[in-house]
């Protein structure tokens, strides 16, 4: 979105949707560490906003109920800022300008907690810049240049259904996705991917099941993700989750990417929004956030 203020100045609006991992199974591991990963992935009303503005130098700003957490243990190395940075050397590399902007994220989601925060606001970085620019950029090249932000960039540039594989860079669309109604929950204790990673057991577990025929219901009522157990062991605190989203009514309920936020899912808004309210009762201190899929 573009809109002018009373100056006349162009902002450029993008939202940062939460990604979740509906389902995530690790298959197995690549020579440099990485693992492999079969992952329905959907995203959320639920998310970040990124909005840039034209300036006389560059600047990064940070609002927003976990923008405080952002910047304290932030130490200036920003995904947002490192987003810039790699597209702004891609441009020029092909002689289009990139002028300096401001850069305002507004941090909703809670930071280290498997929907891929971090990874959605470099992609919103990189499509708010390359509009806001006016540029262009071979496709492969912007992919690749999200890859190297991280596993989950590119599947956020897309902020839609889809199924990734790989380590998430090889995505195929879903357009069949019914819309879902869930609430997200997390006890707001960050969770570090690369050490839930490494804590995994079984690198090489059974891929998604095939959909031959059935709903997408009955598809995830046979996945799973593998990251949970481990994640669990770590923080005891996602199977209580789990358990307060199951007794609201969701079905199912599980863990997104390496955690700790799980998401359940709810026959309606209603039902999610009730439930959302009821949570936010039980634990005051957690997060809980009702929405629907996009
Ligand atoms: C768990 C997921 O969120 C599922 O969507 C992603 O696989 C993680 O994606 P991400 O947070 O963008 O991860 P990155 O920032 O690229 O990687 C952080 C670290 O996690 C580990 N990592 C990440 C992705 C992957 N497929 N295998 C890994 O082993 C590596 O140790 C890596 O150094
Ligand atoms: N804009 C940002 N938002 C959140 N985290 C950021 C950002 N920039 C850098 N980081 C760092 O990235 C790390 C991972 O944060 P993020 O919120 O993306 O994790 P996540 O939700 O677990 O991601 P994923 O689901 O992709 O594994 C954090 O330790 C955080 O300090």
């Amino acid at each position: 979105m573009r809109v002018h203020d009373i100056s006349g100045a162009t902002e450029t609006i993008e939202a940062a949707p939460a990604k979740i991992n509906l389902a995530l199974h690790v298959t197995g591991q690549r020579a440099d560490g990485y693992h492999l990963l079969e992952t329905l992935v959907a995203f959320t009303e639920a998310g970040d906003v990124i909005r840039i503005r034209d300036a006389d130098a560059d600047s990064f700003s940070i609002s927003g109920p976990f923008g405080d957490l952002l910047r304290a243990g932030d130490g200036g190395d920003n995904l947002v800022t490192r987003a810039r940075d790699l597209l702004r050397d891609a441009l020029v590399s092909t002689g289009q300008p990139a002028r300096p902007v401001a850069i305002h994220l507004e941090k909703n989601l809670p930071v280290a907690s498997g929907i891929g925060g971090g990874s959605a606001d470099a992609a919103a970085t990189l499509r708010a810049l390359l509009r806001h620019w006016d540029a262009g950029i071979d496709p492969q090249k912007l992919a690749s240049l999200a890859l190297r932000l991280g596993a989950d960039v590119p599947m956020c540039l897309e902020s839609r259904s889809l199924v990734a594989r790989g380590i998430g860079e090889d995505i195929e669309a879903v357009t069949d996705l019914p819309e879902l109604f869930l609430v997200l929950a997390n006890p707001l204790k960050a969770v570090s991917t690369p050490e839930i990673f490494r804590r995994l057991q079984t690198k090489n577990n059974p891929p998604l099941p095939e959909r031959t025929s059935g709903s997408w219901m009955d598809f995830l009522g046979q996945s799973r993700n593998d990251l949970q157990p481990p994640a669990q062991v770590l923080l005891p605190e996602i199977g209580e989750i789990v358990e307060l989203l199951s007794q609201e009514g969701a079905t199912p309920v599980r863990m997104s990417g390496s955690g700790a936020t799980c998401f359940g899912i709810f026959q309606s808004v209603e039902a999610a929004h009730k439930a959302e309210m009821s949570l936010r009762e039980s634990r005051p201190g957690w997060y809980f956030q009702a929405t629907r899929t996009i």
